[in-house]
């Protein structure tokens, strides 16, 4: 379903504990599904559990374990038993923390999440430019981490120039996503709670409804004229080409 979209929109669909429900997911057009490797969280998956909803997987579709304050060492564990293709660190890990998980596990996509809990945290994100491959913004909650259903203040947002790829998380659903595109441009979104019955389980008619609107809004983006942070982004690119 997703190239049925005018532009190139990362989808993750998160908390997937179901190996029937991570097929469905992945046939109905998600590019990523997203496993919660975070005892504390009612999304929870052991290694094992992981490990078996892998083998029901389709091969193109990416495998997110999300962490949060782990050690390099229990995430290359988890890593290497699930066949797991990128990491979200989703704590307090820092630049430095997200170097030595990198080096650990050179060939995994390290999707460093930062909640936003004032304007400050959007200028931490400069800090990562070189210490992780993808920012994602999700919404600060101060007593969990994530899959708090809360959104993010768009227009605030709508200021982030990111240093590189970003996805956009925190309550996002079938019926606020169209005004989320609208508003900003990130690389991609991710959603958990926004499609589900109760936490792990997921709503596979919502899911349904999400990429039915996600074309709906591609449909109203002339291919032609790309998103603000496209333009940003090409022009820092073609800086970093500049000879000095
Ligand atoms: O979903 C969880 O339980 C969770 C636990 C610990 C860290 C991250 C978690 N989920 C992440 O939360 C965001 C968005 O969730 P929502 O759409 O607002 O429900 C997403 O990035 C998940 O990876």
């Amino acid at each position: 379903m997703q190239h049925l979209l005018r532009w190139t929109l990362r989808v993750k669909i998160c908390g997937i504990t179901q190996p029937e429900q991570g097929r469905a997911i992945a046939d109905l057009g998600a590019s990523d599904l997203g496993f919660i490797c975070v005892p504390s969280s009612p999304r929870y998956v052991t290694v094992s559990q992981l490990a078996a909803i892998g083998t029901q997987l389709p091969a193109g579709v990416r495998r997110v374990g999300v962490f949060a304050n782990s050690t390099a060492d229990q995430i290359s564990t988890t890593v290497r038993a699930a066949g797991l293709t990128a990491v979200q660190l989703h704590g307090r890990e820092s630049p430095a923390d997200c170097q030595h998980v990198r080096a650990c596990l050179p060939d995994i996509e390290l999707i460093k999440a930062l909640r936003v809990r004032s304007p400050q945290t959007l200028e931490q994100a400069q800090t990562y430019a070189g210490a992780a491959d993808t920012l994602l913004l999700d919404a600060y909650h101060p007593q969990q981490l994530g899959g708090t259903g809360q959104t993010l203040d768009w227009e605030t947002l709508a200021q982030f120039r990111s240093p590189l790829s970003w996805l956009l998380a925190g309550g996002l659903n079938p019926d606020n996503i169209a005004d989320a595109l609208r508003a900003l441009c990130p690389d991609g979104i991710d959603l958990s709670s926004g499609v589900e019955i109760e936490p792990g389980i997921k709503d596979l008619k919502r899911v349904e409804l999400l990429f039915a609107r996600l074309q709906a809004v591609s449909a109203e983006r002339p291919p032609s004229v790309p998103c603000r942070g496209a333009i940003v982004k090409e022009q820092m690119i073609s800086r970093r080409a500049l000879p000095t």
